[in-house]
């Protein structure tokens, strides 16, 4: 087997900055630092402050040196940082001196992480949670990933592992040995018992109503409403500029328009949907059918009226939840009609009450946020392999209860472990394993 490349990236940010941190990690490193650190391999572990020089001795840059030998490094592997001054024409002395040495490369993304997943450092959801520490723009976000990073999901997902592999044995057992003078009740009633409460608490856990994925994607409200309601006004006063195209005719919106905020401490994208109604134009029909998907996906539904309109417009949808607010907009133009019961009554264009239910739209998603303690699910990759785990659970119970052969249930179980498995990398998984890494910054 050849011998793994050396990889060496900028870890720091963008240039100019005050530091420059590079990284490498490899076979290399040692050699590497005999000859580029003018006082040769650092103390493990020790900052040391060196000149260092490129391949003509001519020197790159004077800064601290850090060694971390392997396997006791992030990677595992031995590794090495530099940290010069933050300047482009630094960095690119350094990147090129080194590079330009046989097996020693750029790094690609999430490569230092994936070294170290598949040095057995990390698992794959520990991984994941290395990808969104860096990605956290709110506190929560951060918390999340922190819980996920210290092992908060493997933790879990170990747990399921070990007591199905503790049911796979008894199933195994039972069809090693048919217990042919007693009924097949007599083993299969514990198996079914275990296995019912795994599956009641893995449907607990997809029962998380997303708010591990809310909390790292973003809440999601929709703006929905008759043509003209003032929704699109709503939104750029949320948006706090002009995101959405407010005029006098109906119909204006057609697609729907996001924009982002932070509000309760969380990410929360409002959309701007097509005025609800039945339309001969395809292109509004096409709008309105979006607008209603963006209500039906949402955490939180605004209804817009129009206290000036005669016709105060459809509230009865099926999508609609006691959580949903009523907003009377255009109070600068009438009362509220009769027969409306609003949570909110505003003037969009003046403002008037739109700070009052920015902080109704920020205490909803606080709460919604705060309804699941610890989301074991924080992707949709989670999801998707958790679902199909829980659905070969699932045939495996039909299987046991209705007596059609112990083997039949052994596989559904196996299945089932591979699927539980590769949620935290544990089987074969390269496909899954290039979708995650691919999505690191390079450096990571
Ligand atoms: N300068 C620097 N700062 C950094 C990192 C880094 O790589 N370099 N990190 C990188 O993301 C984070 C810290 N995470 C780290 C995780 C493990 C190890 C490590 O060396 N682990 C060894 C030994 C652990 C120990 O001494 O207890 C190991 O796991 O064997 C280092 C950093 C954040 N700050
Ligand atoms: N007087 C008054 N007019 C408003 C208010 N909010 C919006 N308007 C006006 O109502 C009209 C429609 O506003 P939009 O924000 O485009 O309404 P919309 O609900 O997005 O309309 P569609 O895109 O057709 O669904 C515009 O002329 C706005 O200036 C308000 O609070 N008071």
């Amino acid at each position: 087997m050849s011998e793994r490349d050396t990889i060496c990236a900028l870890a720091s940010g963008a240039p100019p900055a005050a530091i420059a941190i590079l990284r490498l990690s490899g076979p290399h490193v040692r050699a590497l630092a005999e000859r580029h650190l003018a006082s040769g391999l650092p103390a493990a572990r020790h900052a040391s402050l060196t000149d260092m020089t490129d391949n003509d001795g001519a020197l790159i840059d004077r800064g601290l040196a850090l060694f971390m030998p392997g396997p006791g490094s992030y990677t595992g592997e031995d590794t090495l940082e530099l940290y010069l001054h933050g300047g482009a024409a630094v960095i690119a002395h350094a990147l090129d001196t080194l590079t330009a040495h046989e097996g020693v490369r750029m790094a690609e993304p999430g490569e230092y992480t994936r070294r170290a997943f598949e040095a057995g450092k990390l698992d794959l959801t520990e991984a994941e949670g290395v990808a969104d520490i860096i990605e956290a723009e709110t506190v929560a976000q951060k918390a999340q990933a922190l819980r996920q990073l210290g092992g908060g999901l493997s933790q879990t997902y170990d747990q399921w592992r070990a007591e199905l592999t503790g049911v796979l044995a008894l199933v195994e057992v039972a069809i090693d040995f048919p217990d042919e003078g007693d009924a097949p009740q007599d083993t299969t009633a514990p198996i079914l018992a275990k296995l019912g409460r795994l599956i009641g608490e893995i449907e607990t856990a997809l029962g998380d109503r997303g708010i591990g994925e809310r909390i790292r994607d973003g809440f999601r409200v929709a703006i929905i409403g008759a043509p003209n309601a003032g929704k699109s006004t709503l939104l750029n006063r949320l948006a706090r500029r002009e995101a959405a195209i407010v005029t006098a005719k109906a119909g204006t919106t057609r697609d729907v328009i996001e924009v982002r905020r932070v509000l309760g401490g969380h990410v929360v994208w409002i959309a701007d949907t097509a005025g609800l109604r039945v339309t001969e134009d395809e292109i509004e029909a096409e709008g309105v059918r979006r607008a209603e998907v963006a209500a039906r996906e949402a955490d939180l539904r605004l209804f817009v009226l129009d206290a000036s309109a005669p016709d105060i417009g459809h509230l009865s949808t099926d999508y609609r939840l006691d959580t949903d607010l009523v907003v009377v907009n255009k109070s600068d133009l009438g009362a509220v009609p009769d027969g409306v019961s609003a949570d909110h009554v505003i003037s969009a264009r003046d403002g008037s009450g739109v700070d009052a239910l920015e902080q109704a739209i920020a205490r909803f998603v606080d709460q919604y946020a705060a309804s699941v303690e610890a989301p074991v699910i924080t992707r949709q990759r989670h999801r998707e392999r958790l679902t199909q785990g829980l659905s070969s659970l699932k045939a495996a119970r039909d299987a046991l209860e209705q007596d059609v052969g112990a083997e039949l249930a052994a596989e559904d179980i196996r299945m089932a472990l591979r699927q539980l498995g590769s949620i935290i990398g544990v089987v074969g998984v390269e496909d899954v394993l290039g979708a995650v890494f691919s999505e690191f910054c390079i450096g990571k």
